[in-house]
């Protein structure tokens, strides 16, 4: 698919040139670029929030126009992604109140809040926690509508370093535990050799697919021992190199 914006006055920008990437069901799959190359575009068409200009996006083989029912969306922003008025739990129900009820979906979240480690916490507001708290409320949220494909735009890049080990130690178990099928845009090498089965690097605008890497590290990964291992190191210097802005042109 293609993406260009209008511009006023001038020639449309294009950001995105015949991007094609299939993300195969079950695989973790994190889309690597450098900063304003259109991931979170990219990311939001895949999520049917914007149309292509070009091209087409199929989830499970059905053309998309509209977010599918099958997809959840982790934004970047959780502190203004949480509703501020209502408690933890509630934030957390907000995601099954509309096919189930208030109430049933206050029941309900109480499991995806324990698997993120916030059992006990229900009752709080989003602003009584922490960045890496919040964040884990939105995944909690985002788990409660039980989604067969998760999307994430840069959702750790709000928290500090530490936090951000405890957060992809979290989602390595949850992908353990459950068969979704994630796609993560972010500009953290490490992250993505973290989390992913594959990475799609993508290159500066207009941007187009460069490559894409089978990342080959077993499972379980435990975030900080995956750190110290050869293969971690090597794909790391590789993409590093490629991603520097020296290298670019
Ligand atoms: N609605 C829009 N209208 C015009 N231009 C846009 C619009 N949305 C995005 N762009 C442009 O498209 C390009 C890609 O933006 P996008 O936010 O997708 O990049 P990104 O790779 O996610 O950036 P970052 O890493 O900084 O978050 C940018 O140059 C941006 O200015």
């Amino acid at each position: 698919m293609s993406k260009a914006f209008p511009t006023r006055g001038g020639p449309p920008a294009r950001v995105m040139e015949r991007v094609s990437l299939e993300v195969r069901a079950g695989e973790f799959m994190a889309v690597l670029g450098p900063s304003g190359c259109g991931k979170s575009t990219l990311l939001q068409m895949a999520a049917g929030l914007l149309p292509p200009t070009e091209g087409v996006v199929r989830v499970l083989g059905r053309p998309i126009t509209a977010p599918p029912p099958e997809a959840v969306y982790v934004f970047q922003q959780y502190s203004r992604s949480l509703l501020p008025w209502r408690s933890v739990r509630d934030n957390v129900a907000f995601a099954l109140e509309h096919r189930i009820g208030r109430r049933a979906a206050r029941a309900a979240a109480e499991a995806p809040l324990a698997q993120v480690g916030l059992a006990g916490f229900g009752d709080h507001y989003p602003w009584q926690l922490s960045g890496g708290m919040q964040q884990r409320v939105a995944i909690a949220r985002a788990l409660a509508a039980e989604p067969a494909l998760l999307l994430m735009d840069e959702p750790f890049s709000a928290v500090d370093a530490l936090t951000r080990l405890d957060l992809h130690a979290l989602v390595l178990e949850i992908c353990a535990r459950r068969k979704l099928t994630v796609l993560l845009v972010t500009h953290d090498v490490e992250e993505a050799i973290t989390l992913a089965d594959r990475i799609a690097v993508l290159t500066p605008r207009p941007t187009t697919v460069a490559q894409v890497i089978e990342v080959g590290i077993d499972r379980p990964r435990d975030p900080v021992a995956t750190r110290e291992l050869p293969r971690f190191l090597e794909l790391r210097h590789a993409l590093l190199e490629r991603l520097m802005t020296r290298h670019v042109g």
